[in-house]
Formats: structure tokens, sequence, C-alpha cells
């Protein structure tokens, strides 16, 4: 059975962020993930993560300045130490929380440009090799063009071959299923090719980005799927609740408890 993680950035909104974490715990969750919480006090995000019981899945490495429009800066060859400093910023919160995989932003590049390209890789390896030692994934996720235009990793393949050339142990894949849908179809198929490398999952019905109870995909075959593969990681439900969270958790009900 699939563990899902809640994502505390897009779900109980309801609430303010750091009661998100007890209110994911009561709905029935183990584990929960979200974009950031740098805004907060490392103690404080520890304190309501294990005071709830919970299992930290995942959370973004720091993507610069989000509200204007920054997307992470490892694809952008200028920002290199940048990219150093946030793996440094970061690192509090991976110890506070036990967070095992943290998710690289690539940043809004060409991905045709060799410059980038090359910032790419080095920013990759680097960010794996800095947290290897502390038992952490860095996982790469693409991003579909209607979400983040001009993202530089929005190709599943590309991802799949530069994990594949690379070859360093801790980099893996994040699938998100939305994505991969929107970007090229055919998700179970490109689940069973990717597993070995897939750090972790995400879902979201297709085209909505609602609860995963609708719409183009059939998510039960595919949480089925993902069991069917062995898949032993989390998935994130990254999704924006259609009204109040909590109403629209009836697809969640038969997971609900699942270990952490
Ligand atoms: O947009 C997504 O999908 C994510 O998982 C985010 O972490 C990237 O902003
Ligand atoms: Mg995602």
């Amino acid at each position: 059975m699939p563990r899902f993680a809640a994502n505390l950035t897009l779900m109980f909104n309801e609430v303010p962020f750091l009661d998100r974490f007890e209110a994911a715990a009561k709905a029935g969750f183990t584990a929960v993930e979200f974009l950031f919480p740098y805004a907060y006090p490392v103690e404080e995000i520890g304190k309501r993560l294990h005071g709830n019981g919970l299992t930290q899945a995942l959370f973004n490495l720091p993507p610069g300045n989000w509200d204007a429009g920054e997307k992470g800066f490892a694809a952008l060859p200028e920002r290199f130490d940048d990219l150093k400093q946030s793996l440094v910023t970061a690192l509090p919160y991976a110890r506070a929380t036990g967070v095992k995989r943290l998710h690289l932003m690539a940043g809004l590049a060409d991905r045709k440009d060799p410059k980038a390209l090359a910032a790419f890789r080095k920013s990759v390896t680097h960010a794996a090799e800095f947290f290897a030692p502390h038992g952490i994934d860095v996982v790469l996720e693409p991003l579909n063009a209607r979400n983040t235009p001009n993202y530089f990793l929005n190709d599943f393949g590309f991802a799949r071959d530069m994990i594949q050339d690379l070859k360093i142990p801790n980099l893996k894949l994040q699938f998100d299923i939305y994505h991969c849908q929107i970007l090229h179809g055919d998700v179970t198929m490109r689940l069973r090719e990717m597993m070995p490398i897939t750090g972790h999952v995400q879902i979201a019905s297709i085209p909505s980005r609602h609860e995963p109870d609708d719409e183009e995909l059939n998510y039960p075959f595919l949480f089925a799927e993902l069991d069917r593969l062995g898949y032993d990681g989390f998935v994130g439900c990254e999704y924006n609740p259609r009204g109040k969270t909590t109403d629209g958790l009836a697809w969640f009900k038969p997971y609900a408890g699942a270990r952490p």
C-alpha cells in the first residue's frame, strides 16, 4: 500500500502553515512534504513534525527569490555560489526533520544552452556529494511548461539520461505523475521503466491539479501499479484541494494510517 505524504504547502490551507502538521496527522497521514521550510525556525519545524508523530518525506532546497519568479539556480552558471550556500541553509532543516531526500530545482534556463547544461551537471554533482555523507538523496523533478514556462528540466527522458550517466548513488528522479502526464503521457510504462531511479513520487488529478480521484488518470490502478513495482518510497499529495481539504479526502480513506 503506498505511503502518502500530505503536501503542507498546498493542503490544509485552512490553517496557518505550522498548524498543518497537526491537521495532516488528524486526517490520518503519517508523512508530510512541503515546498520550503525556510521562513520558519528550524526547531519549530522539527517540533511540529515529531510532536505529531509524522515522517518528513521531502522538501525543496532553497529556490532563490521565489516571489520574484526564481525556480532554483542549478542550471544558472553565474549562481554556483548561491547554490552552494543553499545546501548549507537546508542542512539544519534536514537534520531537524530527518528527511531522506531533497529536491534540487534547476531554474529557468534553456536546456539546449551548453553553459546551462554544464552548470546543471556541476550543481547536481556538488549537491549530491554534499548530502551523501548525511544519508540524503538529491532528487530531480521535470516540470511541465504550462505550470513553469522556461524551466530547464522539462523532460523525463533527459532527467533519466543524466541520472544514469552521472551514476551518483544518491541522485534520483522525482516522478511527479501530474507533470509526466502533461509532458509525455504513457505514465504506467514510464513508471515501469524509471522505477529503478525513482526516489519520490507525487500525484494530482490532470488537468486541474486537484484531488487524485477524477479526470484523466485512473489513480487506484496507478497506486496498485506502484505496489506491483515494489515502490517503497513516499507518494506526495501535491494537489490543490477543490474545497476544504478534509472534505476531499474520500480517495485517501482506504490508505489512511499507513506505516510511517
Ligand atoms: O511543482 C512541483 O511539481 C513541485 O514538486 C515543486 O517542488 C516544484 O516547485
Ligand atoms: Mg511536483
